[in-house]
């Protein structure tokens, strides 16, 4: 058990590879929506700070993009980037993998894990997806034999499966010392792009399959009035074709996505929310610098 009487306080680095469950095990541990997941790999592109204030223990949870093993592009380069400075500087490493799967991308993170100093703690996550839970009792050996001084913890991140235990284990090992946010401070992110990333979530989720995933978001007009809170984003695309997949026919593929986002807005605003979207095409983003820097991916 953490001792209540002692205040705690530090980062908490989540890292894998792409889709293996870090952004939904993000939003359970906070209780609240705040990074954003599809079934498509590598969603999210940004580190965010997820802060959890409990009592006298206070930990800061860093989303990591997922580690993935192409870099050919300036996009996936800046992802890796964040991904592995998230390493740096934290005081414990929570390390998802998909129960029985093992990638080279989970090699590649592993490689990365066995270089840091703090404490590693192996989440075996997507454990509802298993048949028959006697099949994964060799594979944690086998983790086990990888990672001799992680601790496992099999989670389900979906069915909040044993986050109690993950988040106990996490609270134990962090530093004592003041906390560093106030208490009710959930993300380090501004509203704007946490609404930015709700749209690009619902593009990714309704037309995960057919676009490639250079698709961005800039909020144009972020605007409280009265009780309404208007709302300006803009999506930009690699090409003209991409532009016609998002509206749709007549419309109704870029309605659909605005009334979802919306809707989530509406509960992390905590206000009535009036979404207008635009798509616009604006070649080659994904891979020239400088357009990345002037989206927001500021650390290039
Ligand atoms: N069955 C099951 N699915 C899960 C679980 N956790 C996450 N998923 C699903 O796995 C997919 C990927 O989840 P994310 O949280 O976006 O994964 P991520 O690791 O943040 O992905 P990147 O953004 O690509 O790095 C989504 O469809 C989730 O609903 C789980 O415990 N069980």
């Amino acid at each position: 058990m953490t001792d209540s009487s002692v205040s705690r306080c530090g980062y908490v680095a989540i890292v894998g590879r792409p889709n293996v469950g870090k952004s939904t095990l993000l939003n359970h541990i906070l209780g609240q929506k705040l990074a954003i997941t599809s079934r498509k790999p590598q969603t999210t592109r940004h580190n965010m700070l997820g802060i959890k204030t409990e009592d006298n223990v206070q930990a800061i949870y860093v989303d990591t993009p997922g580690l993935h093993k192409h870099d050919d592009k300036a996009l996936n380069r800046y992802m890796n980037r964040s991904a592995s400075s998230a390493l740096k500087d934290v005081d414990v490493v929570v390390f998802v993998v998909d129960r029985m799967r093992w990638t080279e991308e989970d090699q590649m993170v592993l490689d990365r894990v066995l270089h840091v100093r703090c404490p590693v703690l192996l989440a075996v996550n997507k454990t509802d997806r298993l048949d028959d839970k006697g099949e994964l009792i060799p594979h944690l050996a086998w983790l086990q034999e990888q990672l001799p001084n992680a601790e496992i913890v099999p989670i389900s991140a979906l069915q909040q499966h044993n986050l109690d235990t993950l988040e106990q284990l996490v609270n134990e090992r962090l530093p004592e010392g003041e906390h560093m946010f106030p208490e009710d401070q959930i993300t380090d992110r501004s509203s704007r792009f946490l609404a930015a990333e709700l749209v690009r979530e619902k593009v990714m989720r309704q037309l995960g399959a057919e676009l490639p995933y250079q698709v961005t978001v800039e909020i144009e007009e972020f605007k409280q009035e009265g009780r309404l809170l208007h709302i300006h984003a803009l999506i930009l695309v690699e090409r003209e074709g991409q532009k016609k997949i998002i509206i749709g026919d007549k419309g109704e593929r870029i309605k659909s996505i605005g009334t979802a986002a919306r809707k989530d807005m509406e509960a992390l605003f905590d206000s009535k929310v009036m979404l207008n979207l635009w798509v616009k095409v604006k070649g080659g983003w994904s891979d020239d610098e400088r357009a990345l820097r002037s989206l927001g991916y500021t650390d290039i």
